[in-house]
Parts: structure tokens; sequence; C-alpha cells
């Protein structure tokens, strides 16, 4: 085989009190990459479709050939790739875009070499494209997209990722304004001091939402869609967050938070009913802001990278 096209899901990272360490994937957003062989024995993109002309084509700054060069030094191999890049989710979006497109060209180029690696243990090479991204290897986007479902990365040293259950009326909404915000600048407004009450806060409702997640229990999995550690800082970097969160909570919502980085914010809810009545109202909001707002509705994705042909 010398040309192979993968798909890999939009995520969303750290869902409230899960920071750096959950994430879930989406069903109908994501990257696409299609690879072909070279004998010139280089990594070259070739082509990015859809990122407006922003995305680096140099292969040393593109996550899709960063997480590539690190899987082939790890074989020891010298093959060339030519990288095509279909982009389906926005940039600095806190939808895991840069973690999409290192997943898509990982499972393209495991497929093309025969499978070396099991999907599980193409993830550190995934993170050193976060790493490149972004600044910090952080898994709550990689993980999931590879693996799909909702993801528990319970240790980075060593990696233990566990891939938790998912009730199967879950359901999320996306809330994305139309503005960027890039990871590495929301990560510089954190704290690296945590108080204990704060810490004590934090365990509890991760303990809480895994145990929901397990149950099906949709009020445990309210209860626990709380973040004291990177919201708090977060919320002052996104115009509106408060307003949203409340009416979003008024109409029902599970909880709402700011996926991965921000600025986009997922609700989670039980079921689909709710979605047009959230979307609505956060128009509301987001115009009188001055700001046009795109909506998802996914369920979760199981399923993760995928081969397509
Ligand atoms: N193939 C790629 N796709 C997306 N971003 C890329 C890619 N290659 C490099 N980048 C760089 O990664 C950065 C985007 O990463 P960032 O983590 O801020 O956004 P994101 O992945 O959409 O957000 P988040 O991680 O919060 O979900 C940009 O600086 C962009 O130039
Ligand atoms: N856990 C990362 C996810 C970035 O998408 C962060 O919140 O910075």
């Amino acid at each position: 085989m010398e040309k192979v096209k993968a798909f890999a899901p939009a995520t969303v990272a750290n869902v409230s009190c899960g920071f750096d360490i959950l994430g879930f994937a989406l069903d109908s957003l994501g990257d696409h990459v299609i690879l072909s062989k070279n004998d010139e024995k280089v990594l070259r993109v070739i082509s990015i479709k859809g990122d407006g002309g922003r995305l680096p084509l140099e292969a040393d700054k593109n996550t899709c050939s960063i997480a590539i060069r690190a899987m082939l030094d790890d074989l020891g191999s010298d093959q060339g790739f030519d990288i095509e890049l279909e982009k389906g989710l926005p940039l600095g979006s806190g939808m895991g875009s840069s973690a999409a497109s290192a997943v898509a060209a990982l499972v393209a180029v495991n497929e093309l070499l025969g499978n070396p690696y099991p999907k599980n243990e193409l993830l550190p090479f995934a993170m050193e494209a976060e790493r490149a991204a972004c600044g910090t290897a952080h898994a709550d986007n990689v993980a999931p997209s590879l693996l799909g479902g909702f993801v528990l990365i319970r240790g980075y040293k060593p990696l233990d990722v566990i891939k938790l259950s998912v009730p199967d009326n879950l359901t999320c909404t996306l809330l994305h304004p139309n503005y960027q915000l890039n990871t590495s600048d929301s990560r510089s407004v954190l704290k690296d001091r945590i108080p204990l009450k704060d810490a004590i806060t934090q365990s509890g409702n991760v303990a809480g939402l895994v145990a929901g997640l397990f149950q099906s229990d949709y009020a445990l999995i309210s209860r626990s869609l709380e973040d004291v550690i990177a919201e708090p800082y977060r919320a002052s970097l996104l115009p509106g967050f408060d307003e949203v969160k409340k009416a979003m909570l008024e109409l029902g919502a599970l909880g709402l938070g700011i996926s991965g980085s921000g600025p986009t914010l997922f609700i989670l809810s039980e079921g689909k009913e709710k979605h047009e009545h959230f979307v609505q109202k956060a128009k509301e909001i987001y115009d009188n802001l001055g700001l046009s707002l795109k909506a998802y509705f996914s369920r979760i994705n199981t399923k993760g990278g995928f081969v397509i042909q």
C-alpha cells in the first residue's frame, strides 16, 4: 500500500474538573490526513485545506509531520512521506485541533507501515506534537482523539491511560464563539500552586465524575462538573462566560465548562432535547456581545482515529 487516508476526531479536554487528565471524543468534527510514501526520504506537508492559509507547511512546525517524525525516529526508519491535511475544525478553538491532525497522521502512517504499533502506543508520538504546538505534552486531547470515548490519564510518568464508561444517552453541545484563543496563552493565566481545600474539592469531583460515568448516574455527573483549578482564572479570558453558564444551567444542562483551553464551551446533557434551546439562548447572549456563534451537537465518539481507505 502506497497511500492512505485517515480521520481523527475533535475532542473536549479537561471536562471541567479533570484538568490535563480527562477528555472525550466528538463524533462529527475532525481532521483528515492523506498520506503517501515518497522515495526522497523526506517528510513534506504538500497541502493544507480548510485552515485559511494559517497553518505551517514546514515539517518541523506542523503537528502531522512532528508526530510522524517522532514515530519514525522511534522505529529507526528513514521512509519519506507526503502529507495532505484537510482541517475540519477551527484553529485555537479548544476542540483539539492540533491533536486531531497529529492523530490522523499517526493512524495513517502506522497503517502504511503495516501497523508496527498497537494504537495506544502511538500516544507518546502525538504528545510530542502537542508539546511543539502549545508548549506542554498534555494527553487529554490526543488520547481521546486516538482511542475514542471518555479517557482518563491517570498518570503521565509513566503514561497510564484508562478508557471510561460512557452512558448511552450522554450528549454534548459545543458553543464556539468566533474568536481564537491559543492554548499557550490560556495556560499562562493558571497558578502553579493550589490551596489544599481546592485540591480536595477537585479530587472529589474527578472521582464523582468517573463514578457517575460508570453508573450512568446523570445527577452525579452533573454535581461533579465543577472546576476550581482552571476555570476561575480562564473565565476572565472568555467574554460572556458567567452569563452563558448561568443561562445553560437554568435551561437544564448537566454542566457547562470550558472545552480544553477555550474559547469553545461544552455542555453535557442527557439526550438531544435541549440542544436547540441552549443554542438559541447562547446566540442571544453572544449577539449582545458582538460575537457570532457556531454550535455543534455531538454524541460521544467511542471509536477514535481510524483509517478510511
Ligand atoms: N496541523 C495543525 N493543526 C492545528 N494546529 C497546528 C497544526 N500544526 C501546528 N499547529 C499549531 O498549533 C497551534 C494550535 O494549537 P492550540 O492548542 O492552541 O489549538 P487547538 O488545538 O485548537 O486548541 P486546544 O488544544 O485548546 O483544543 C497553532 O499555533 C498552530 O499553528
Ligand atoms: N488540558 C489542556 C487542554 C488544551 O486543549 C489545557 O487545558 O491547557
